[in-house]
């Protein structure tokens, strides 16, 4: 099996300072890979560039086999990409049911889609939980239903790789059980990069691990594997990993 997603020496610097360094990763399809580390790590950075928000210093991209790496960002999209943002991305003022439209729209505009709008945004909003929302200004959403209007916004663009950036954040224990069932229903259908802080949700879902340390990769490996990795312990040394 080939990677859906490949880095070659990506490398990324601020000034002098180097966020990401020289990082070699490969995502395998219908993996839910979780990218952990401290905060400064480099985890932003590095989905950052895999979806062409910021353009590398170095080193190369490829989705897919494809070389991606000057690609911008809006047609990363089109070949399946799609990224949630750590801050949040919905148009207060919209429903969700226009929300998630929009994005809808951009599939059925670039070919990618099928079938009528409203079938296909009631769909997603059916996945995610949020069918009795719909006619609701996104803006009036507890922020726990905002983050989940966030992932279908993501899944109605039918992405290949979602990549989800801290979607745990603010959720209620309630709330985490019922992104979980989510996540791994997504898994399904698509490929899942997945930046989070909540190590239970880390251990529970990701089939593999990536964890940074000032923008390099520390380790990588099974949830078993990072549990055990004495530098990985090292790093996160009293978080109880
Ligand atoms: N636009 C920028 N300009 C300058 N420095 C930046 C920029 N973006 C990130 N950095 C720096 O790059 C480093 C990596 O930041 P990044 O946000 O990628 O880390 P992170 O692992 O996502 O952290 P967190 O868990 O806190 O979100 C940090 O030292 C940060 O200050």
């Amino acid at each position: 099996m080939k990677p859906l997603l490949e880095t070659r020496k990506l490398t990324r610097n601020f000034g002098g300072l180097r966020a990401v360094d020289q990082i070699d990763f490969s995502l395998m399809p219908g993996e839910i890979h979780a990218l952990i580390g401290p905060n400064g790590a480099g985890k932003s950075t590095f989905v950052n560039l895999v979806c062409g928000r910021i353009a590398p210093s170095s080193g190369a991209i490829f989705f897919d086999g494809k070389d991606i790496t000057t690609l911008p960002a809006h047609k990363r999209v089109r070949l399946g990409i799609a990224y949630t943002f750590q801050i949040t991305s919905v148009y207060a003022q919209l429903s969700v049911f226009d929300n998630v439209a929009l994005a809808v729209q951009r599939t059925l505009a670039d070919g990618r889609g099928e079938g009528h709008i409203g079938t296909g945004v009631m769909e997603v909003l059916e996945r995610v939980g949020l069918t009795n929302h719909a006619s609701v200004a996104a803006g009036q959403l507890a922020y726990g239903h905002q983050r989940l209007l966030e992932v279908a916004m993501g899944l109605a663009l039918k992405p290949r790789l979602i990549i989800l950036d801290e979607p745990t954040q603010g959720l209620s224990d309630g709330e985490i059980d019922n992104f979980n069932t989510l996540m791994a229903e997504i898994a399904a259908s698509a490929t899942v990069l997945l930046i989070e802080h909540n190590m239970d949700v880390v251990m529970q879902l990701a089939h593999r691990i990536t964890v940074l340390e000032a923008g390099k990769m520390l380790a990588q490996g099974s949830p078993e594997e990072i549990r055990a990795n004495e530098a990985v312990q090292r790093a996160y040394l009293g978080t109880g990993i």
